[in-house]
């Protein structure tokens, strides 16, 4: 790849579904009921789920007794709940779960295991996932694990069927809908990242994770609950949602310190800021004049459904998750990936600096929706960071109904979990898939499309955000160039333990360009 900046030679360990070809799958059924097939499996899980902190720390310093049996925990997002190692010069992908068989052998792309207990047809084919998420709503339904349901709440979009899904859906399509996308939506990011990039000091180290937090954090408070940034208010909720974040993919263990129970707290936390502001709201609603009405998303589903509060707390809830933490996430990947590809940069900055050259001309300060349409090069390495990134590795559904594909039987009431990675990182989808190359997406009739991209999900549970989450994202990346050079400040690499993350919140020292193109 003549542009492509090589990943794995930059030590980022993303290379964990490639080994998953059936003709590397050697590990028989006798190993996995070995000692180092049940026991340390099962023990690492359980120490890896205990705590997010715990799990980073752990996962740092491993026992040197695994380097020397050759089992090394893979810290990849693309194999967050496996382990990866070579035994007698046999690679091994133990899977790893607390349940009577807490080893499982890989048979090809498509295997039966066993995971946190239960039976789950495990996919890394690109086939069966498209057919799992376009699937009819009759044949699978969620799956989500325990956790996921009790943090995010009953009501969860996540957990909804049928009708009712489609109902919240629509909510949540009218809350991202393209409208607003062009003029709130983006005059809001832009001032918004604007407020955030503006305590960066130059020659300063800021911890790019939360950096990235900050703009969709905010992003999501004013546009859900008209919350502005910097208040007492906004600053507490903001604390309380990575609390309630970190617990939503762990272990469903609600004991005092857990990842788990942290996240249980913080939801009763935030959800009284909502029935408060919902309150005032009902309380207010005679006097308030129309034009000082709010225009949210909590005003909107106050005055277009009958939803009750414990339905409005967990919509709220649900879209605050999906909004903030897999855009914030693809924020600081993007950070990451920039920071050792100068040639990207120096593109994308080319691209932003047109852009900036052109409004100053037309006499505007801020980003319109014509510059937005402007940023191709940025959705090319938008794609790149979601392909190679896999913010959200795998989707769970559990079958409803027998169902068979492509010779595989597949039992009702089985898990299913379709493995993005998989498809994302397929050499024979994505050539060189380890390397960041945002130049694979230019094609002779703009982006290219391809089916084999799954960064999104698809059909009918097809993320309803994803315009907002690109545009967030773009909006980020032209302040970051346009005015800053950076540079990793100490080694961090992106982890996955149990969902990924920068153990050391992503530091990178930046610099003012000596001609910054916006004030600031
Ligand atoms: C880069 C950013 C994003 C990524 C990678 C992403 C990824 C995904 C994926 C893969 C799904 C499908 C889950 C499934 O099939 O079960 C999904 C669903 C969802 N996303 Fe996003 N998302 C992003 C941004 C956003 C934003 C900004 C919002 C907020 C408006 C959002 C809200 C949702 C909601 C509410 C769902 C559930 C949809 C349903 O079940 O019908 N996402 N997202």
């Amino acid at each position: 790849m003549a542009n492509g900046y090589d990943i794995a030679q930059a030590t980022f360990p993303y290379q964990g579904f490639m080994k998953m070809a059936p003709h590397r799958v050697l590990i028989t059924p006798e190993d996995c009921s070995s000692t180092i097939g049940t026991i340390l499996p099962w023990l690492g899980f359980t120490l890896l789920q205990f705590s997010f902190d715990v799990n980073v720390v752990f996962i740092q310093s491993p026992p040197p007794i695994w380097e020397k049996i050759g089992i090394h925990m893979d810290t990849s997002p693309v194999t967050g709940l496996m382990g990866y190692g070579k035994l007698q010069d046999q690679d091994m992908v133990l899977t790893l779960s607390i349940g009577l068989q807490s080893a499982e052998c890989w048979h090809g792309k498509i295997f039966m295991s066993n995971l946190l207990g239960k039976p789950t047809v495990v996919s890394a084919d690109a086939e069966l996932n498209r057919f799992i998420l376009q699937a009819d709503s009759r044949l699978f339904e969620p799956g989500w694990s325990r956790s996921i349901g009790e943090v995010l709440g009953k009501h969860s979009i996540l957990l909804q069927v049928g009708d009712a899904h489609k109902k919240m859906r629509s909510i949540n399509l009218n809350f991202a809908n393209n409208g607003k996308l062009k003029t709130p939506f983006l005059r809001d990011a832009y001032r918004i990242a604007a407020f955030v990039m503006s305590s960066w000091k130059n020659d300063s180290v800021v911890l790019g994770k939360y950096e990235a937090r900050k703009l969709c954090f905010h992003m999501m408070a004013k546009n859900i609950l008209s919350l502005e940034p910097g208040t007492p208010v906004t600053e507490k909720l903001r604390k309380e949602y990575e609390a309630f974040a970190k617990g939503v993919v762990s272990l469903p263990l609600n004991l005092p310190g857990t990842a788990y129970s942290k996240a249980l707290k913080a939801r009763s936390y935030i959800l009284e800021v909502v029935w408060q502001c919902m309150e005032e709201r009902l309380c207010r609603k005679k006097d308030v004049e129309e034009e000082d009405a709010k225009d949210d998303l909590l005003q909107w589903t106050l005055e277009n459904s009958n939803y009750s509060e414990e339905q409005i707390g967990d919509l709220i809830l649900g879209t605050f998750f999906g909004g903030y933490n897999t855009t914030s996430k693809a924020i600081a990947l993007a950070i990451y990936f920039l920071g050792g590809c100068p040639k990207t940069v120096e593109q994308l900055r080319e691209e932003h600096d047109r852009i900036v050259q052109g409004k100053r001309r037309g006499g505007n300060s801020e980003l319109s929706c014509d510059d937005y349409k402007q940023m191709e090069f940025t959705q090319c390495v938008i794609n790149e960071t979601l392909r190679l990134g896999n913010i959200v590795p795998y989707i769970q559904r559990k079958a409803s109904t027998h169902i068979k594909f492509k010779g595989y039987d597949i039992p009702q009431g089985c898990n299913v979990m379709a493995v993005l990675p998989a498809v994302h990182l397929d050499p024979s989808f994505f050539e060189s898939p380890e390397q960041f190359n945002p130049w694979r997406w230019q094609s002779d009739h703009g982006i290219r499309r391809t089916n084999n991209f799954m960064a999104f999900g698809g059909g009918a549970r097809l993320c309803p955000g994803a315009v907002l989450g690109r545009m967030e994202m773009a909006v980020f990346l032209h302040h970051l160039v346009i005015n800053f050079n950076w540079e990793l400040a100490e080694p961090d690499l992106p982890m996955a333990f149990p969902s990924l993350d920068f153990p050391k919140g992503l530091p990178i020292k930046v610099r003012l360009l000596s001609n910054p193109q916006v004030s600031m």
